[in-house]
């Protein structure tokens, strides 16, 4: 009997095989996933997060009417000159909600508020601070711009004009810029529902005890929650035993209740890795193997036609297959358009010397602007990406980083729908 020869290298291609670049990988999901979630129409009180699937179009200009952007005095400018004006007022006041109905003659100055309409012979509006103001006169100094501090009709946005295009996502500030312009129902798909199963006979539920040869469930509550703040809605698929089928009847279940499912553990090819075996049985796996440290072993698949991110085990491979693979594939699941995060380029504050045939990802945080990385680069060293606030991206090639070149660095942050 003659072995093999060492190699102690998870990255060492077995003959016929090739990692695939995780561009490759991106690009093959970019290019087979398309919207999942039903349209419906929603009110906008209910539409945070979602992604339009009609343009949103403005009932109304923003501003509806010309107003003035302060507290003080409009006037027609065309009669007034430089040096110091003195302008004589009209009875009365133009407040916010509570407009002027009569015409300011050219000559003639009104007090006006922050918001109100400008009146008839109205176009620009002195600061109450640079004003005298007595026996029904003003007095200041000439020389503002034709139309200071007013704010014209539709200067934001005008009415029948697109406010938020198809396929963007609903954020606070969409929200607020759709009340403004009086819409007050979109039409969106629904927020994307991704399961979550934890496979493997050694895990148990951190709401038990361990017995020896057991470990906790942590990437169970560490997807869950991640999916959530990513802006999807998590689902508690449970955990599945190292059992055909067992797994495949869970994931029958699943995949009747969500639109995407993320499964931990057995994505390698080991004796009891059931996830990557069960998805090349049913002749549904996509991709397989991808060049990428940590989450080599990530399988991904369709199952009952639910798209499947077979994770590896380790929770440092799953998190980050999650935000790197998952999230833009997340994003056009939901309705939204394709987006990669670019991340920053920062100077190193380490070193490191990198193979070539691999994209790595580095647990980092930013330290006075140079991104410094976890001590350990262990897959399955949790508590590095409690640390962490970000990731550093090192390129497919060798590269030998001295501290101080730049690198990118892309914040946790960043990965979300
Ligand atoms: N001979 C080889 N062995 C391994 C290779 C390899 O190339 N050749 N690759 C390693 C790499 S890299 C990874 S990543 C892991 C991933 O493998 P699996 O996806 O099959 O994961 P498991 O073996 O089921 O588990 C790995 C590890 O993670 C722990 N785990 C699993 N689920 C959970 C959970 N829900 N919460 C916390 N921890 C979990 C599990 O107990 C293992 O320790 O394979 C390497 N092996
Ligand atoms: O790819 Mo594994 O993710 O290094 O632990």
């Amino acid at each position: 009997m003659q072995p093999p020869r060492l190699k102690n290298d998870c990255f060492a291609l077995p003959p016929g095989v090739d990692w695939t670049p995780v561009d490759d990988a991106l690009g093959h999901l970019r290019e087979a996933l398309q919207p999942v979630t039903e349209v419906s129409t929603v009110a906008l009180a209910g539409a945070a997060g979602l992604f339009l699937a009609e343009d949103a179009i403005a009932r109304r200009a923003h501003p509806p009417a010309a107003n003035s952007a302060v507290d003080g005095y409009g006037f027609a400018h065309a009669a007034t000159g430089q040096g110091v004006q003195i302008l004589p007022l009209v009875e009365g006041r133009a407040a916010a909600g509570a407009p002027f109905t009569g015409a300011v003659l050219a000559g003639m100055a009104i007090r006006i508020l922050t918001g109100a309409i400008l009146p008839e012979g109205v176009d620009t509006v002195v600061l109450e601070e640079d004003v005298t103001a007595e026996d029904g006169r003003i007095a200041f100094h000439g020389g503002l711009k034709p139309g200071a501090n007013a704010r014209k009709a539709g200067e934001d946005i005008h009415e029948g004009a697109v406010a938020v295009p198809a396929g963007h996502r609903l954020r606070a500030q969409e929200l607020g810029l759709l009340a403004s312009v009086g819409v007050g129902e979109v039409v969106a798909h629904r927020a994307l529902r991704v399961g979550v199963l934890s496979t493997g006979d050694e895990v148990v539920d951190v709401s038990g005890a361990a017995a020896t040869g057991q470990i906790f469930d942590a990437n169970r509550p560490m997807l869950l929650s991640l999916l959530a703040e990513m802006g999807c809605v998590p689902v508690d698929l449970g955990h599945a035993r190292d059992d055909a089928a067992a797994l495949s009847a869970q994931l029958d279940a699943g995949a009747a209740q969500v639109d995407v499912i993320l499964t931990s553990g057995g994505a390698s090819a080991g004796d009891e890795d059931h996830v990557s075996a069960l998805l090349s049985e049913t002749g549904s796996m996509g991709l397989w193997r991808i060049a990428v440290k940590p989450g080599r072993p990530l399988a991904m698949g369709m199952w009952r036609g639910v798209p499947v991110f077979g994770l590896p085990g380790n929770p440092v491979a799953a998190f980050v297959c999650t935000l790197v693979f998952g999230a833009p594939a997340f994003r056009l699941l939901a309705g939204g358009r394709w987006r990669v995060p670019s991340g920053v380029m920062v100077p190193a504050a380490f070193s490191k010397n990198k193979k070539p045939g691999r994209r790595e990802y580095l647990r980092a945080r930013l330290v006075d602007g140079a991104a410094a990385v976890f001590a350990s680069e262990g897959s399955g060293r949790i508590s590095g990406l409690s640390w962490a606030e970000g990731l550093v991206e090192l390129p497919d090639g060798a590269v030998d980083v001295g501290q101080g070149d730049p690198v990118r660095y892309i914040a946790f942050s960043d990965f979300t729908l």
